[in-house]
């Protein structure tokens, strides 16, 4: 009997959670699989009881909830053998949507329930572990007003974006990539990518494979932003950051220095950072179930 724990953030999902327990409960719950339910009412609990299910020797995580609780939970289970499984209860899901896990929670358990476990980069910014996106330029600061939005979605984000365009002050990066050196004047955006998109189907990084070993690289100076943007074949081609004035480069290790601090997006969370950022890519450290 595998062991499985289901960890619901009950803040997350549209119809309350008995809608995604039920749909767990009605795929999952057979003679192969032992499942247990629990609420996680915060980063520290969820991680809390993340810890003490390892310990108890629980071989699956079924995370019910967005990229946030899929980092919180995931931090905990990196380098461990536990496999994580996400049934999409956020409003972007980038994670899941970058593995093409269905949106509808019972699709979803069908999917995860036959799929196929298999071990993804992992990326590390300074301290703090990341799966799908890191940014630290207007793509992060944009994170402060949206996260002032009452509702989530495409829509505040793009008005949270045009917000803090007018606000945000950009400033040069000196970034060394693997032993190459990159001097970007004013990057608006700065990305890095392990998976493909921010969530909402809005792609970053449309190449970005979870087993490649390498992190990519997005950014794109100020004064280039409104080029890039009338390319709007581009978008729907998913080929924007091929467009000749993105930089877009793949990389195992990475340093930026930037002028004065300031705040950086992780998996969609605002965190505070010094001028300068380390970020490396940690290769094949977490066990995801991905559906056939
Ligand atoms: N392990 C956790 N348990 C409970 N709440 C958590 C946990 N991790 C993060 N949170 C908080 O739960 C809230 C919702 O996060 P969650 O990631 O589930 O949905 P979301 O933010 O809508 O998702 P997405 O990032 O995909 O748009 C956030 O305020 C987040 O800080």
């Amino acid at each position: 009997m595998k062991q499985v724990l289901v960890l619901i953030n009950p803040k997350s999902g549209v119809g309350g959670p008995y809608r995604y327990i039920t749909a767990v409960q009605n795929a999952w719950d057979n003679d192969e699989h032992d499942v247990f339910y629990q609420f996680s009412q915060s980063a520290a609990d969820g991680a809390a009881k993340v810890r003490r299910a390892i310990e108890y020797g629980i071989d699956t995580v079924l995370v019910v909830g967005g990229d946030g609780m899929v980092n919180t939970i995931g931090c905990e289970l990196v380098g461990t053998n536990v496999s994580l499984g996400v049934i999409p209860a956020g409003s972007g899901n980038g994670f899941a949507r970058h593995f093409k896990i269905p949106l509808q929670p019972v699709a979803a358990a069908e999917a995860l329930l036959h799929g196929h476990t298999a071990p993804i980069d992992v990326g590390k910014v300074n301290n703090r572990l990341f799966f799908v996106t890191c940014s630290m330029a207007w793509d992060a600061a944009l994170v402060e007003s949206f996260e002032k939005y009452p509702f989530r979605g495409l829509v505040p984000y793009v008005l949270a974006g045009a917000q803090q365009l007018l606000e945000y002050r950009a400033q040069p990066f000196h970034v060394d990539l693997d032993g190459e050196l990159l001097e970007l004047k004013h990057p608006l955006i700065f990305t890095v990518a392990n998976l493909s998109q921010f969530g909402s189907d809005f792609l970053v990084a449309p190449d970005a494979q979870a087993d490649s070993g390498n992190l990519e690289l997005v950014a794109i100076e100020k004064k280039d932003v409104p080029l890039v943007l009338t390319q709007v074949h581009r978008f729907i081609e998913k080929t924007f950051h091929h467009h000749p004035l993105v930089t877009n480069r793949h990389f195992k290790k990475m340093t930026v220095r930037r002028e004065t601090p300031s705040p950086i997006q992780v998996d969609g969370e605002l965190l505070q950072a010094e001028t300068e950022v380390h970020i490396e890519v940690l290769p094949s450290a977490l066990n995801v179930i991905i559906p056939n």
